[in-house]
Parts: C-alpha cells; sequence; structure tokens
C-alpha cells in the first residue's frame, strides 16, 4: 500500500459517470459522477431513499449501473461496510469468525484490525451480545484487514450512540491517516459530516450538489439546530442548487416548472453539477432542512 499521504493524491481509486441503476420501470438513482482518490473522504448525504446506498453498491460493484459507467484502479482492494448485514443471529458467532466469513485472514491481519478498531479484548465475544458501537468497530475491523485501497461505510455510526459516533469518525480518520486509502462514507443525518470530509455529495435521487465542508461552528443555523457539542467535532458545507424538493418527492426547477423526476440531462438546470454554481436565486447553509439529530430511541440501529 502507498505511504500515508497528507492530502488526497492525484491517484483515482473509483470513479462513477453519469451512473445510474434502473428497477422495474424507475431510477433508483441516475445521474452520479464521483470519484474518490487515494487519501479522499468522500461523504455522501441525503434523506432516506435518495440513492446513497445504491451508488455506494454501484462503487463497489453488487450493483451494475443500467446506464452510465464505473470504473476502478486495476487490483483496487474494497472493504465494504454495508449498511445492512445478512447474520443469521440465532447461530453463535464470534467477532473472529465474522471477520473470517467473508474470506481467509491469517492471525496477524485479525489482530492488527481489531486492536487498530480498539477491540481486540473481544475477538472470541459473541456478536449477538456486543453494543451497537462495538458491533460497528468489528464491521470495521473485518472492511481493514485486507488492507484496502478503498473504504466504503454505508452508515457506520447507525445504533451509534452520539459520543461513540465522534471516536467512530477518530477511528475512519486514523485509518485513513494510517493507511492512506480512500473513503467513501454514507450518511443520511447532516450533522455527521466529517470534518475531515474532503468532498460532500447530496443525493436526491441524483447528484443534488457538492462542495467542500466548511466548519459548523461559523453557521448560527446550525448551531441552533443541533447543539455547539456538535459543532465542535463537525462541519458542513456551502451549496447552490438551482431547483427546490418539494414536500412530495416531486421537483421545482428555476424555470418555474415541476416534474416527477430531476435528472442533469433533462433541461432544466442551468449549470454543470460540478461545483460551480448554477444560476440559482440563494444559496442554502445545507443542502435541505435537516433531519432531527436522531437520539438513541430514534436511530436506526445495525441489527
Ligand atoms: N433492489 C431494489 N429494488 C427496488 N428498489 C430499490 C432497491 N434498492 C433500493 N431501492 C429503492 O431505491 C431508492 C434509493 O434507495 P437507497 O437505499 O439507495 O437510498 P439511501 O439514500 O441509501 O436511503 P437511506 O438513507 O434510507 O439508507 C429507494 O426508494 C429504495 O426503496
Amino acid at each position: 500500500m502507498a505511504a500515508p499521504p497528507s492530502s488526497p493524491s492525484h491517484e483515482v481509486l473509483l470513479s462513477l459517470h453519469n451512473a445510474g441503476v434502473l428497477r422495474e420501470g424507475r431510477w433508483l438513482v441516475r445521474g452520479v459522477d464521483l470519484s474518490v482518490r487515494r487519501g479522499e473522504i468522500v461523504t455522501l448525504i441525503g434523506p432516506n431513499g435518495s440513492g446513497k446506498s445504491s451508488s455506494a453498491k454501484m462503487a463497489v460493484g453488487v450493483l451494475h449501473p443500467s446506464e452510465g459507467t464505473v470504473q476502478r484502479m486495476p487490483g483496487l482492494r474494497v472493504g465494504y461496510v454495508p449498511q445492512k448485514l445478512a447474520v443469521d443471529w440465532t447461530l453463535p458467532l464470534t467477532v473472529r469468525r465474522l471477520m473470517t466469513l467473508a474470506g481467509r485472514l491469517d492471525d496477524a491481519a485479525i489482530r492488527t484490525a481489531l486492536e487498530a478498531t480498539g477491540i481486540a479484548h473481544l475477538e472470541h465475544a459473541a456478536v449477538q451480545h456486543l453494543s451497537g458501537g462495538e458491533f460497528q468497530r468489528a464491521l470495521m475491523a473485518r472492511a481493514i484487514a485486507c488492507q484496502p485501497d478503498l473504504l466504503v461505510l454505508d452508515e457506520p455510526v447507525q445504533g451509534v450512540d452520539f459520543s461513540g459516533e465522534i471516536a467512530l469518525y477518530d477511528l475512519i480518520r486514523d485509518i485513513r491517516q494510517r493507511t492512506g486509502c480512500g473513503i467513501l462514507l454514507i450518511s443520511h443525518d447532516l450533522h455527521v459530516v466529517m470534518a475531515e470530509t474532503d468532498t460532500v455529495i447530496c443525493f436526491n435521487g441524483h447528484v443534488c450538489c457538492r462542495g467542500t465542508p466548511q466548519v459548523v461552528s461559523e453557521s448560527p443555523e446550525y448551531l441552533r439546530l443541533f447543539g455547539p457539542r456538535a459543532a465542535r467535532a463537525l462541519a458542513i458545507y456551502q451549496h447552490h442548487h438551482d431547483h427546490v424538493h418539494l414536500p412530495d418527492g416531486r421537483t421545482q426547477h428555476a424555470d418555474g416548472s415541476i416534474t416527477d423526476h430531476c435528472h442533469p440531462g433533462d433541461g432544466h438546470h442551468h449549470g454543470p453539477e460540478d461545483g460551480t454554481p448554477h444560476t440559482h436565486p440563494h444559496a442554502h447553509p445545507h443542502p435541505h432542512p435537516p433531519a432531527p439529530a436522531h437520539t438513541p430511541e430514534t436511530r436506526p440501529h445495525a441489527r
């Protein structure tokens, strides 16, 4: 693996060009352009059902694009933490066994990954008895054990309380720092965008907008919504877009027209979806009305 870079390199690990998935006549997501370089953290945000997981699945090859292309660096090693894992919870399963389900790993690789994720003491623990945060660490250990070039993490903080969330983001930052891998991170909560994120891409059935995160502590609105504790560790980004997502899921364009879907090629957009601000009446401090911060009770759990 390459030496850890201090900033993202120019080596592109993965890129999606105008990629989309069509199922039973419906586009799950469409018009996705994104790339991840070695050492770069790219975070996908957006509301439920906006196409983040479908895009990640295209990236790792679980879903094949119905249109567009997905290119991976030859020989790319990918570590993937899916949003859902099909595990039979009635069968005894240790952390060690969980790590080797997907393929052989030698003892040293297992130990190193467990130590890096802070759960070496849980190697022989039953997965069923792990806390939410421990389980996410076990999944992370599994993903990094093969020394991936690219880590794809689909909502890695689900089922984890606030301080656990911060600890997991610290861990992700450390992994990037130590190994220099690229990271594609998915979150549907605006407030969990990592400060270390190089690029944030906002989905809403398509790539809605993208940009660089900005420190949330500078945003009074964000502070009011999520509180100063969140602002200390996390970041937000400024973006511009040329359309409004209506509550019923339709899209109102800058020309006033309303369509069921929104796609870069549908003739309604006035600027490229490449970070260049579109013709736009106003800039939003955040991509969409943010979802309320999860409480432990409302947060979806890994199991
Ligand atoms: N295999 C599938 N077949 C049919 N529809 C699907 C399939 N997978 C996902 N969908 C639909 O595609 C849309 C996008 O789903 P996706 O899981 O990509 O969204 P997401 O942004 O990751 O959402 P969340 O934040 O809730 O995880 C959703 O409406 C979902 O119901």
